[in-house]
């Protein structure tokens, strides 16, 4: 059996995906036409080069360019049904979208007009293939905005759309940007039951994964895996089972990783972390989610099992209802055994 027949017929769930950063390329080069946003590449090649990113920071200047593009409750309904869409197609059953509200409520967008869109989105997918997607909605940590009211705005959007709004994150560069500023935020989603999943560790080391335990009360870490610059962290990890969200082509595409053969993930496996294997901003990084599947087993040289326990410890670490649980973690047995008598 081929890598891409194993990898097709694996029952996935994606943890660390950005919205904004799902947005199909051709979507982009549409909505900009349509809204007259005209400092933007206008063909697909021209959409290739200027996701060719320096450095991290670079990335997310792009970033900040690209989502000018979204205007309308429409907008956001093409984009949610289309990220959603796609990660089905990929044998995903179950996501945990991250999507950035302030980013766009500072652009004058109004909450409703934009959560109207995503959730018609969402629900248009789910009736077209099952794919049940929950949201994550964070708190842009960038240097130059004023992020009291960012975070504040935040956590008010969140926490009065709980119907489907599950965490509150935190995304953005980590060198800058302390993270105490961010505890109350974290505290107010904590004490109102929402779960909480900051990046921390991407971009810089293994104190601001400490941060992130100590300040916002992490249950999973968005990347973090300058963790292993830390032994006593790795044991903390491991001992109180926090998970890691591991996106290796965006860690490749960002520049914090040289190449493939250099990424942590064989390393935290080693070492008995408990990681997921997901795709960040898909389109930006030129990757999928099966892309990921599909590196880990030729580019990063992890076994089949291993892979295999990949999509199983991303249910695990879910926020998924017990009884979807129930179904994946079945689902994804069932799919090994069969793929264990197909080799
Ligand atoms: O890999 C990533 N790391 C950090 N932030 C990211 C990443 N991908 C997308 N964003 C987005 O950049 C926004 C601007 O601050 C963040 O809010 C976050 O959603």
């Amino acid at each position: 059996m081929s890598d891409e027949e194993f990898v097709d017929a694996l029952p996935k769930v994606e943890l660390h995906v950005h919205l904004e950063g799902s947005m199909r390329p051709r979507t982009l080069l549409a909505l900009a036409r349509r809204h007259g946003v005209d400092d933007l590449p206008t063909d697909i090649e021209g959409l290739t080069k200027f996701y060719e990113f320096r450095d991290f920071d670079h990335f997310i200047e792009v970033y900040l360019a690209a989502v000018r593009v979204l205007r309308d409750a429409d907008d956001f309904a093409v984009l949610a049904r289309e990220t959603a869409l796609g990660l089905a197609g990929q044998g995903v059953r179950y996501a945990e979208i991250t999507f950035t509200p302030f980013l766009h409520l500072g652009r004058g967008i109004d909450a409703d007009e934009l959560f109207g869109g995503i959730e018609r989105g969402r629900l248009d997918a789910e009736r077209e293939t099952g794919i049940q997607v929950r949201w994550v909605t964070d708190i842009p940590g960038l240097p130059n905005m004023n992020l009291r009211p960012a975070s504040e705005g935040t956590v008010e959007f969140a926490l009065n759309r709980r119907e489907s709004v599950i965490a509150l994150g935190l995304g953005g560069p980590e060198a800058g940007v302390p993270r105490p500023q961010f505890a109350e935020a974290f505290t107010v989603a904590r004490d109102a039951g929402l779960h909480r999943v900051p990046h921390a560790g991407e971009t810089t080391g293994a104190r601001t994964i400490w941060d992130a335990l100590e300040y916002l009360h992490a249950e999973r870490i968005g990347h973090g895996i300058r963790a292993l610059d830390d032994p006593a962290l790795v044991e903390h990890l491991r001992a109180h089972h926090i998970p890691l969200e591991v996106c290796p082509t965006s860690n490749l595409r960002t520049g914090v990783v040289a190449d493939y053969p250099d990424h942590p993930l064989p390393t935290l496996i080693e070492l008995a972390l408990p990681v997921s294997l997901n795709s960040d901003d898909p389109p930006m990084f030129g990757t999928t989610l099966r892309d990921e599947y599909l590196h880990a087993l030729r580019s990063l040289g992890l076994r089949r099992d291993q892979v295999v326990g990949l999509a199983a410890a991303a249910v695990e670490h879910s926020f998924a209802p017990a009884p979807l649980k129930d179904a994946l973690r079945a689902e994804i047995a069932a799919a090994a055994d069969r793929l264990q008598a197909a080799s």
